[in-house]
């Protein structure tokens, strides 16, 4: 069975690839070259489902190249971004040079900038509120280890780090923001959520943010998945009616395999 998926809410689905530290700019290039052809040969829909890269800061400039030259529809963002604008912060990057750059989305609080930069909520709320300065739309990502999921704290740990990486915020500042749910355990290990998994976070995830700005707002905020997402699981897990889209790392390195996910709807069987 195929249907559309949250077409009652109206959400446009994202599926976007998180390069990582991985592709210098020109095997960027050419991973870029090769999604942009092989989406093109599948006639894929930009206005059904929308499709972002995430490549690493070296990696912008030739995108952006790329995608104006070709006038890709493919977005594009960058993987982290500074909570200053400009000044003696060495090594870091600020949103105004990632918007010059026609960055749309800039991830906030993935979870290896958590867990190996010790980046805490109220630095992710920092950088949520310099992205929104910039004219950027922050992708902020959150989710639970395994000790929480075991011990079946998942939701409340999850929510809390919602909460603390938008604290302070209003919902026309928050106008369009996308929320990343990667379990920690479930990256780059193989392991997925269950569809059930990934929708129950999800669903708490849009009650929060009801709860904290209305229900116009969380009807419209997409929520993705992210966590060893292939084309062979990608229907399965956003067959939830609250999963608007994946968070793509690994299978994203393979231009072939990520346009295979931007179909998902084609083996797609929803829960509603
Ligand atoms: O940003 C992407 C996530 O960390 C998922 O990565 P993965 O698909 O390699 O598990």
């Amino acid at each position: 069975m195929t249907t559309q998926t949250n077409g009652v809410f109206d959400r446009t689905p994202l599926i976007a690839g998180n390069w990582k530290m991985n592709m210098d700019h020109t095997q960027g290039i050419a991973l870029l070259q090769k999604l942009a052809w092989t989406l093109k040969d599948a006639r894929h829909d930009f206005s059904r489902v929308e499709v972002a890269v995430f490549p690493p800061f070296t990696g912008l400039r030739s995108v952006q190249s790329l995608v104006e030259g070709d006038g890709l529809q493919i977005a594009y963002g960058a993987q982290d971004l500074s909570d200053q604008d400009s000044g003696a912060y060495t090594g870091d990057i600020s949103g105004q040079f990632l918007a010059k750059l026609g960055c749309r989305y800039a991830l906030v609080g993935h979870s290896e900038r958590r867990s190996i930069h010790a980046e805490s909520d109220e630095q992710c709320r920092d950088k949520v509120r310099a992205a929104i300065r910039h004219g950027l739309t922050p992708m902020l990502c959150i989710g639970e280890g395994l000790e929480q999921r075991q011990a079946g704290e998942h939701v409340q740990y999850t929510l809390e780090q919602l909460r603390g990486s938008l604290a302070e915020l209003n919902a026309g500042e928050l106008e369009g923001l996308v929320v990343a749910y990667e379990p920690v355990w479930a990256i780059g290990t193989g392991e997925v959520a269950g569809p059930e998994d990934a929708q129950e976070m999800a669903h708490a995830i849009r009650a929060e943010l009801e709860s904290l700005y209305g229900e116009d707002f969380a009807k419209a905020t997409r929520v993705l998945y992210g966590g060893s997402v292939k084309s062979s699981n990608v229907a399965n897990i956003l067959g939830g009616a609250d999963v608007d889209g994946a968070l793509v790392g690994g299978a994203s390195l393979d231009a072939e395999e990520f346009a295979k996910i931007t179909r998902f709807e084609q083996h797609l069987v929803t829960d509603q």
